[in-house]
């Protein structure tokens, strides 16, 4: 036993770098998952909180320090509350779920082309559209409503699907692993904020889920017939055949295939 312990003495520095390097890649994660978000602002006023704490406890000012002390000992219930989405986001991201796996590079580009396809078309004729693509976060707890189809991706069936007279056209299409899985799928609305306020439900619905998980979101919008993609609730806006494809293309790459570009690119 004594063995034991006087060998883990020994390890200490190796136990010291271990735990250095697991806090630095947590904090590390942290800061990727939350930059550009609005837990990047709850963050600082949070920084600002425990600044006013410590100087209203070095200033002698008691009843702010007792208010700010009662408020900081819940702090890990106010974080997680707080900061609810993030730490959902953050877990569910364990299970990694591509949305092109088991593809080939034709195959895959065969399905991109066929999306940018469809949703250039319905654009020309102003057909509304809001298709969620699937990446390493799961969905089935947002396809309960709506219709099977489990279909291979096709421009035509698309913009057949979305057409005003198609009794499935109302809520989301929703594809997974590279297949048209689900259509009329009903999606959670973006939180009541400013900006979401002046979305339409389309838009709002295609920002609150992907707040909620990693999917893309392509919204093709009847009255404007503009296209847009949304990824983690923030709209990007009037895109074009060729920025879609090159948009659709950089979200949905695998990573070991992203690595490998970037590597090449050094
Ligand atoms: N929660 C939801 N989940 C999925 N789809 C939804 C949801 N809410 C609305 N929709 C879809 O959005 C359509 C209504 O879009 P609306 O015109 O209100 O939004 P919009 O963002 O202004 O879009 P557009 O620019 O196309 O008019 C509905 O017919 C339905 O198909």
């Amino acid at each position: 036993m004594g063995g034991l312990s006087d060998g883990f003495q020994n390890m200490r520095w190796l136990l010291d770098i271990i735990d250095i390097g697991l806090v630095a890649f947590i904090i590390y994660r942290i800061i990727l998952l939350i930059k550009g978000t609005r837990a990047v602002q709850m963050l600082l006023g949070l920084v600002v909180i425990l600044i006013v704490y410590t100087a209203s406890q070095v200033g002698g000012l008691y009843t702010l320090h007792w208010l700010l002390d009662n408020f900081l000992s819940s702090i890990i219930l106010v974080i997680v509350v707080i900061f609810q989405n993030d730490i959902r986001r953050a877990l569910i991201h364990v299970g990694r779920n591509p949305f092109f796996a088991d593809m080939s590079f034709r195959e895959e580009t065969e399905v991109l082309e066929e999306l940018v396809k469809a949703c250039v078309t319905m654009a020309g004729r102003r057909i509304g559209a809001l298709i969620v693509i699937e990446r390493e976060t799961g969905l089935k707890d947002f396809l309960e409503i709506g219709v099977e189809l489990d279909a291979r991706v096709n421009a035509d069936l698309i913009v057949a699907i979305f057409n005003p007279k198609s009794p499935i056209h109302d809520g989301a299409l929703v594809l997974q692993q590279g297949r048209l899985k689900r259509a009329g799928c009903f999606l959670p609305l973006a939180q009541d904020t400013e900006v979401s306020r002046n979305l339409g439900t389309r838009h709002r619905a295609a920002v609150g889920l992907t707040e909620l998980v990693d999917a893309v979101a392509i919204v093709v919008s009847e009255e404007t017939g503009k296209i847009s993609v949304v990824i983690g609730g923030r709209i990007t806006r009037d895109l074009d055949a060729t920025s879609l494809k090159r948009v659709l293309t950089r979200l949905l790459e695998p990573r070991d295939r992203r690595r490998q570009r970037r590597t090449r690119k050094r």
